[in-house]
């Protein structure tokens, strides 16, 4: 494991803004870190980068404790914080040179070359950074994250505020990325969640309350599943409700169409496949509903 925290706590005055948090990552894998505003998600990221140091717990990353060995654990990380803050009146390179220098990486000239092709820079690499568009900003902090080519990196809200195609391009660099460095990310775009992670954190007031690879997080509330079934012409809901398994039935509003609530596990499509032989009707649509993330979220956090 390239990460190990360990009932980390934070408390701000009587806040526990970070409550006997546990969790471990390694390499190969992105961790999605989910929350509600104020949850506690750049405050663990701030403890595991060494600029805020814990209230409890322990904390290592690639074996080094973030309170005791904060040099060597930033060797090994690269931080893109939460707001990407960058010298707004400097060049792109002339910014990713002076990051490098302050990185000890001695003629960094080729590097900068490879993470301004990488984050795809390559067309306002000649512009100051005040210059640019939220987007092509965060490339340069996603960049200057890289530099020193780290083991781990913690990525605070790495795609807020882009536009449909740099969301594509940086979540596709994120998940290459994500082949081979550990990767911890902070979103509050569940769909992002679904396509880039292996695995979800959920943190709801300073608490850790899910810990699961994506599958088995929808599956721990599979108990309200749905069907969705569209017949040619509507039918009586209460026949549909009386089949196996089903806990509620509601009219979508579209002709015909039912959504059926399950109870946990249930499979109702050869009941409800019969029932529409039996009350002679044609069944034009029959479609098992998965929990999305956003909705196991809600369920785990409200
Ligand atoms: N320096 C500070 N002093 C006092 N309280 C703080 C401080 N920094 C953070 N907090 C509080 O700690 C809690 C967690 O904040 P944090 O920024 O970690 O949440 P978050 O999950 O990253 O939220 P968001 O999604 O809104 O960015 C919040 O209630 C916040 O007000």
């Amino acid at each position: 494991m390239s990460v190990i925290v360990k009932n980390l706590t934070k408390i701000y005055g009587n806040q526990r803004a970070v409550d006997d948090i546990s969790f471990t990552a390694k390499p190969g894998q992105i961790l999605g870190f989910l929350g509600p505003n104020g949850a506690g998600k750049t405050t663990t990221m701030k403890i595991l980068t060494c600029y805020l140091s814990q209230s409890e717990g322990t904390a290592t990353v690639c074996g080094h404790d973030v309170a005791k060995d904060s040099l060597e654990v930033r060797r090994q990380v690269g931080y893109l914080p939460e707001h990407n803050p960058l010298y707004k009146d400097m060049y792109v390179r002339e910014y990713l040179r002076f990051a490098a220098s302050a990185n000890k990486i001695g003629q960094p000239g080729k590097r900068i070359g490879e993470l301004v092709e990488m984050t795809g820079l390559g067309r306002e690499a000649h512009k100051q950074i005040g210059a640019l568009s939220k987007g092509y900003r965060q490339r340069v902090g996603l960049a200057q994250a890289m530099l020193h080519d780290p083991k781990v990196l913690i990525l605070d809200e790495p795609t807020s505020g882009l536009d449909p195609n740099q969301l594509a391009e940086i979540r596709a660099l994120i998940k290459e990325l994500g082949k081979e460095k550990t990767v911890i990310f902070s979103t509050h775009i569940m769909q992002e969640v679904q396509a880039l992670c292996d695995r979800v954190i959920i943190i709801d007031r300073g608490r850790l309350v899910a810990d699961d690879p994506i599958e088995t997080l929808k599956r721990r509330l599979s108990g309200s599943a749905s069907l969705l079934v569209t017949f040619d012409e509507p039918v009586d809901p209460l026949g549909l409700g009386k089949i196996t398994g089903v806990t509620k039935v509601v009219a979508t509003g579209a002709r015909g169409e039912y959504r059926l609530y399950l109870s946990g596990g249930a499979d109702a499509r050869a009941e409800v496949f019969h029932f529409a032989v039996a009350n002679q009707r044609i069944l034009l649509a029959l479609q098992s509903e998965d929990l999305s993330v956003e909705e196991v979220f809600r369920a785990l956090t409200q």
